[in-house]
């Protein structure tokens, strides 16, 4: 048996007994000066850190990324350059709604986060298992999270809460018909798709732009809980997820997702009957098919779940060169929202921690500031402003964008004004057989419990518009 290392304090010192506080006498008190009580008691107070204020409990590994099929013509993106290249990533997938503790098998969208740590810098993908979202201006979003957490006077989850947004939000009406149905309740992160929701962009080496959706599709088929199976599961344990994820992975069972883009050229913003940077709205596969990029697949635990998963920090502002954002305002929003948040919640130089640190040389003149342990990046010790005249990092215009043509005045756009809330949700509605239809009403009218009735009828309303069969399914389920 190998000898074990001596324990010491954090500043390096050995401890002799790490058993018996240091006492007057055998039955105390304690001494002040057993610095090492203070230091574990001290250490202890400070070992939470703030939880995500969205998607806090979640479940992450890294893995790779390779390419199978050659798209270079749409993107210089480095990651995409060569068939059969690799890149290593970490992915975190997670609940809504839920806290830290939250249990796993419980209904809500599944956070779908991925971090590619390319020879460019990270890339960043942070989407659902959903293609589209509950809301197009950003502006509703906190609104709309303060619905899915709990009421401040009886500190409970409040449904009513929910349908009055919802109710009132009818470009919601897509996301909920997927989050009520089967999908809507996923046995594990294994078996459902990843999708980055939003439209980003490519540009290729000559400088063209094109539209993207990124889709992941499962190589594991897609499973789901009924409400019923999954109460009977929270029973039993209330971590089904993780228990999943990691005992797959560490049996060598890796699960596999195939990576697929669609593309629209540049010019075609200006023709599609929707607006196609609509986060409520999918791209119909018939006019912008998928097409095939590469293979994800996750294959290593973290070794410390608290420091690779709990402090990885995920962000759309991560983009590389070749991939870019687009005009979809909601977009635009998450570009601040998480590297903020991130300041927040993990502190300044959270990009520094190993987890998020990016594995090709990082160059920058931020200075100083709460554990910076890392003195100045800028590739000289001379250099700790810019422009100078030691060597310091410089800017390359090999990189810069192509420029995107913006028109309008600035103003507050009603952004439900000549919008089709109604025909994507419904086309979804009628893929669904009399099976999947019955559980769909029975899990809506399952989740309005309580929920006054002016409430349900304005819902019910929107329902109907969708589909008169949809609104008159929930209505027989609420009266069943
Ligand atoms: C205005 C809209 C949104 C805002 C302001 C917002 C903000 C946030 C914030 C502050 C966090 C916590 C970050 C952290 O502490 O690490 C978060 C987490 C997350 N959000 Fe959003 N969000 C928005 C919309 C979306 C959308 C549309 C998606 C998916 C398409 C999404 C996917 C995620 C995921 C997957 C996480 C968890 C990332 C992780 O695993 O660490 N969010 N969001």
């Amino acid at each position: 048996m190998s000898k074990c290392p001596y324990q010491t304090t954090s500043a390096g010192s050995p401890v002799a007994d790490n058993q018996n506080s240091q006492t007057a006498g055998p039955r105390g008190p304690v001494l002040m000066q057993d610095y090492q009580l203070l230091e574990k008691l001290a250490h202890q107070n400070r070992e939470r850190i703030p939880e995500r204020v969205v998607h806090a409990k979640g479940w992450g590994a890294f893995g790779t990324f390779t390419v199978t099929k050659d798209i270079s013509k749409y993107t210089r993106a480095k990651i995409f350059d060569t068939v059969g290249k690799q890149t290593p990533l970490l992915t975190r997938f997670s609940t809504v709604a839920g806290e830290l503790g939250a249990a796993d098998a419980e209904r809500d969208v599944r956070g779908f986060a991925v971090k590619f740590y390319t020879e460019e810098g990270n890339w960043d993908l942070v989407g659902n298992n959903t293609p589209v979202f509950f809301i197009r201006d950003p502006l509703k979003f906190p609104d709309f999270i303060h619905t899915q957490k709990r009421h401040p006077k009886t500190n409970l989850r409040s449904p009513t809460a929910m349908w009055d947004f919802w109710s009132q939000s009818p470009e919601s009406l897509h996301q909920i018909t997927i989050l009520m149905s089967d999908r809507g309740l996923p046995t594990d992160v294994r078996h459902i798709n990843g999708y980055g929701s939003h439209t980003f962009s490519f540009w290729n080496n000559d400088g063209e732009r094109f539209w993207v959706k990124f889709h992941f599709k499962t190589q594991q088929g897609h499973r789901h809980w009924t409400n019923e199976e999954a109460e009977k599961v929270v029973g039993k344990t209330r971590e089904s997820t993780q228990e999943d994820l990691f005992s797959a992975i560490e049996n060598g069972n890796y699960p596999k997702w195939t990576v697929n883009v669609q593309i629209m050229p540049e010019a075609d913003a200006e023709k599609t009957s929707y607006n196609p940077f609509d986060l409520t709205k999918v791209w119909p596969h018939s006019e912008y098919p998928l097409i095939e990029v590469g293979e994800m697949e996750l294959n290593r635990n973290a070794e410390n779940y608290f420091a690779e998963i709990e402090q990885a920090a995920f962000s759309p502002s991560n983009v590389v060169p070749g991939i870019g954002f687009s005009p979809d305002k909601v977009l635009q929003a998450r570009i601040f929202s998480y590297a903020d948040a991130h300041r927040y919640r993990i502190g300044t130089h959270y990009e520094a921690l190993p987890v998020n640190a990016p594995k090709c040389p990082v160059h920058h003149y931020h200075k100083d500031g709460s554990m910076n342990f890392f003195g100045n990046k800028s590739g000289s010790t001379d250099a700790y402003y810019e422009p100078n005249s030691f060597g310091g990092a410089v800017q390359n215009p090999d990189v810069a964008e192509p420029p995107l043509k913006i028109s309008g005045d600035a103003d507050r756009y009603n952004h439900r004004e000549g919008n089709d809330d109604f025909s994507q949700p419904a086309a979804l509605f009628n893929l669904f057989d009399d099976g999947q239809k019955q559980r769909l009403f029975n899990n809506i009218a399952g989740a309005m419990q309580g929920v006054p009735q002016n409430i349900i009828d304005k819902q019910l309303a929107l329902f109907d518009k969708v589909d008169p069969a949809y609104g008159a399914g929930i209505r027989a389920a609420l009266k069943a």
